[in-house]
């Protein structure tokens, strides 16, 4: 089952709930369950009530403390009180939550509608013209406070702030109704155990036996029922922590509204680390235990085979185990009344279901070990391949470091549970069920005493397992922060050390680590505390075992071996539960990592490399139509503000311009690492969105400023991605490239290895590989990004023949980003680019004879030649990218 992904207004990331409906229908939903335990709660109270019944008449003479305290007549209207009680004060708490949910929701709903005021590329979803929402001020109906919602610092209405000023008074409300619950509980259990049932009226006897139980059983119910208002509470806040939204209406604060809106939304827009596509951010769905547990199960259906093998031992395992606790209790039985045969033949049996256990648990670890190592190679691949096809947009907002993370930690994290999860929760739940059958069989009444104290527990771990979940979400993005530091110094560790920065560094990433350490030290105080208190309540579920089951062998009720039974089973049904949980908190704990992990894992591409029409040959000619473009994570500056073109086939065209005219951003363009906002690219008449994005490549070859090298021999860097060359091609591309010559004087030629990014050749080196990986593919388009630009006068020179050379031969089309005057002026089309647009496009004689931007540009560093040959010093403005290193004239 995989999560949906899908698009979201650049402005708003929505997650979970986030609409009216969606929160009315939970509400209703919840509500309806209260009402169904208020209705049991009450009825089986009021037929106990009528019930003909009194206090266990064995502890009638008794005068103690409790017998005072539990001195209980034929009626319980004690029982009704106190239900009418907790579900005044619990349904009341729930209501205020959920009208305020209602209220806040609605306000939302109507502040979505205001996305008119909003800039339309940053605009909401949702749309009712006929209001014209404010930030500040006051609505038209006056009800409405100033609401704008951020991630941080929400600022929300009056009545809803203070009701969620401090958490500590949430917490404190929660806390009474856990505590009312849980007393109410105990005080039912002990009540109900303590009932006697007048044998002379059957009807009655049975019927209330069977009230107490369901009394008792609604209990659980009730104590589980308080999270409906945790989740109101939670429901509420999250509608109103993830919608970004506008309330009111005054007409002179509508422009600062305008701006304050589009300021926020640009900062969710240009957020780092959020998931985004070529076309915008992208919904992350929430990856909740539930759902982690779903793909877990389906990560581990390959497996099938082992798994049911593994199955099957459990199955022998656990029925076996769950005998033990029979031939125990017996054997003690049989010792107790000296019967030797029977007790030979029980321990013989007992040894006997031992070793089938041991043995089949064995196998049963074995196979499931297996399973979640294979998983884990799957999950790992599979999140490689989630990542690597992402849009280019995606990477521009995210570092390495946080992807490294994800590769590592995150996924050894999400997979960590689920190795011991398939063979822990599938074991301790038949353990669990068994065990609870068993005790019933045993005694109904001591079981139900003991369960008691199930529901405090299982509210405990719920509640830390909410808090943790998120908790560990967080710590595990400080981790990935932690590491995205470390690889950038890493990375730039020639500047660190050139500006002796490794204490800013290391102090950098201290912190990082430090505030995820205190976030897991927190957890680990919850972890501890979560875990006494549900010690405490086991410990106190045993002394009441011994308490009543002791009492009824001493009536001889009960036989001291069942009781040693009930125990066992007991403690089995303790263990398995805590099983459960930690599985289950060690699932909460990696959700926040599956999340990372998952979103990437099911996150397809804008620009689907693999789709559109296949071309085999491209003819070359490239066409620009009025194309516009931003990049998103600087949505407020448009790069390309209406950039025509026409290259025809075979032509050489030169952008030429001011550094960060956009000329770099057309190759980009056309290499469609991103799409145009506007406007289209035609290649050979066809739509470029509509090619096949890898058949376009082979078409294509793309020599950029920052050559990129792999840590590997120069071989395989010239070679990278063909699956067939010769060596004799691979020497001709490097003779071409000037680059065969230096490669030779290495004494391993081409299986020298340059290092990481190839840090092991000079700028100038790499740049010439670069070049002769480009010509071995012999591509139809050639586009070379200041392709010479790391070279040194003399290799320039090498560099700038072997490319004159490629481009003399014709048939390619070449867009080159200008570095040389002498390839501008002897290109077929030189187009000067300026704030985005082409604002002159011609020859170069053309372009002079003009008088325009391109002679100003040529003019003006003709004048920094001059300078540069009278100071006898260098220049350090760069900021034109037409060399001068050639004269024009
Ligand atoms: N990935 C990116 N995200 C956001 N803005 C970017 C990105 N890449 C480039 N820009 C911005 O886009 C503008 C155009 O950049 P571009 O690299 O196309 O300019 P250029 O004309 O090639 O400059 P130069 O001659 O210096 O290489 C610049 O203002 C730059 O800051």
């Amino acid at each position: 089952m995989g999560m949906k992904t899908g698009y979201l207004p650049e402005t708003v990331v929505y997650q979970g709930t986030t609409n009216v409906n969606e929160a009315k229908s939970l509400w209703h939903w919840r509500v309806g369950t209260l009402t169904a335990l208020f209705i049991i709660d009450i009825s089986c109270a009021s037929t106990l009530y009528n019930t003909v019944h009194q206090w266990n008449p064995l502890h009638a003479d008794r005068k103690g403390f409790f017998d005072s305290l539990f001195h209980f007549t034929h009626d319980s209207s004690d029982l009704l009180l106190f239900s009418i009680l907790r579900m005044l004060s619990l349904s009341g708490l729930a209501y205020y939550g959920a009208t305020l949910t209602w209220k806040e929701a609605e306000k939302t709903e109507r502040a979505k509608d205001a996305k008119s005021l909003v800039p339309s590329h940053l605009k909401c979803p949702g749309n009712r013209k006929n209001e014209s929402p404010q930030i500040n001020g006051e609505s038209k109906d006056g009800l409405a406070e100033p609401l704008l919602d951020r991630r941080e610092g929400t600022k929300l209405s009056k009545g809803f702030e203070e009701w969620f000023s401090g958490s500590s008074k949430k917490d404190i409300v929660l806390f009474m109704v856990f505590l009312l619950c849980t007393c109410f509980q105990a005080f039912v259990g002990a009540k109900c155990v303590g009932f006697y049932f007048d044998s002379t009226h059957k009807m009655w006897g049975v019927r209330g036996e069977v009230w107490q139980g369901v009394l008792m059983g609604s209990q659980v119910a009730w104590i589980l029922a308080e999270s409906c208002y945790v989740h109101l509470v939670v429901d509420a806040r999250r509608i109103l922590s993830r919608a970004l939204c506008i309330t009111k209406r005054r007409k002179d604060k509508e422009q600062q509204n305008q701006n304050l809106l589009a300021k926020s939304a640009r900062g969710l827009a240009q957020a780092e680390g959020t998931l985004r596509g070529d076309k915008g951010l992208k919904e992350e769905a929430d990856v909740d235990q539930n759902r982690f547990l779903v793909r877990a199960i389906s990560l581990a259906r390959e497996e099938l085979c082992l798994i049911l093998c593994a199955f099957f031992c459990l199955a022998v395992s656990s029925a076996s185990g769950l005998l033990l606790p029979r031939f125990q209790g017996s054997i003690l039985d049989h010792a107790i009344n000296n019967d030797k045969p029977k007790f030979k033949t029980e321990i013989q049996l007992l040894i006997i279901f031992t070793v089938i256990t041991g043995l089949f648990e064995a196998t049963r670890n074995l196979c499931f070990t297996v399973v979640g190592k294979r998983v884990l190679k799957t999950l790992q691949d599979r999140l490689f391949m989630g990542v690597i096809r992402q849009d280019i947009a995606y990477f521009d907002g995210t570092t390495s470091g946080e992807l490294t993370s994800r590769l590592t930690n995150d996924v050894s994290s999400m997979a960590e549970p689920i190795n011991w999860m398939l063979s822990s929760i599938v074991r301790n739940a038949i353990a669990l069920v068994g065990a609870f059958v068993l005790c019933f069989s045993i005694s109904w009444k001591l079981s139900m005493l003991a369960f008691t104290t199930m529901a405090p527990i299982m509210h405990i771990t719920a509640v830390y397992s909410r808090w943790s979940r998120e908790l560990n979400r967080k710590r595990y993005a400080l981790l990935a922060e932690a590491n995205s530091a470390a690889s950038e110094a890493l990375g730039n560790v020639r500047t660190v050390r050139a500006l002796s920065t490794e204490e800013v560094e290391i102090d950098r990433f201290k912190s990082k680590t430090q505030a995820a350490m205190q976030k897991g030290v927190r957890d680990a105080f919850a972890y501890a505390g979560a875990v006494a208190v549900n010690d405490w309540l086991d410990l106190g579920a045993s002394v009441l075992i011994l308490w009543y089951g002791g009492s009824l062998v001493m009536q001889g009720r009960l036989s001291a071996g069942k009781l040693i039974t009930f125990e066992l089973y007991w403690n089995q049904i303790q263990s398995a539960y805590q099983s459960i949980m930690s599985v289950l908190m060690s699932l909460t704990r990696a959700a926040g990592a599956a999340q990372r992990v998952l979103s990437l894992v099911d996150a397809l591409p804008d620009i689907d490399p693999s789709s559109g029409t296949v071309v085999s040959i491209l003819e070359g000619d490239i066409k620009l139509e009025d194309v516009q473009f931003h990049y998103q994570m600087r949505p407020q500056h448009p790069v390309l503000t209406g950039v025509s073109l026409h290259v025809g086939q075979g032509q050489v065209c030169a952008l030429v311009g001011r550094s960060g005219g956009g000329k770099s951003t057309v190759v980009h363009l056309l290499m469609r690492f991103y799409d145009p906002t506007e406007g289209r690219i035609l290649l050979d008449g066809w739509d470029l969105k509509h090619l096949n994005v890898k058949s376009v490549h082979k078409n294509m070859g793309l020599v950029a400023q920052d050559t990129q090298m792999f840590a590997c021999s120069i071989e395989e860097n010239i070679t990278y991605g063909l699956p067939k060359y010769t060596v004799e091609d691979m020497e001709e591309a490097a003779r071409y490239a000037n680059a065969h010559d230096f490669i030779m004087r290495f004494p391993d030629g081409y299986a020298t290895r340059v290092g990481e990014r190839g840090v092991r050749l000079s700028g100038g080196q790499r740049q010439r590989i670069a070049i002769a990986r480009m010509l071995l593919r012999r591509p139809r388009v050639l586009l070379l990004d200041e392709a010479t630009s790391s070279l040194d006068t003399e290799s320039e020179a090498l560099v700038q023949q072997a490319l004159d050379r490629l481009i003399s031969e014709g048939g390619r089309t070449v867009v080159l980003v200008a570095h040389r005057l002498s390839t501008v002026r002897n290109a077929d089309m030189i187009a000067v680019m300026e704030k985005g647009s082409v604002v002159e496009q011609g020859k170069h004689k053309e372009l002079v004879e003009l008088n325009g931007v391109y002679q100003t540009l040529v003019r003006r560093q003709l004048n920094k030649v001059k300078t540069t040959v009278v100071s006898g010093s260098d220049s350090d403005d760069n900021s034109d990218s037409v060399d001068t290193s050639d004269s024009i004239e």
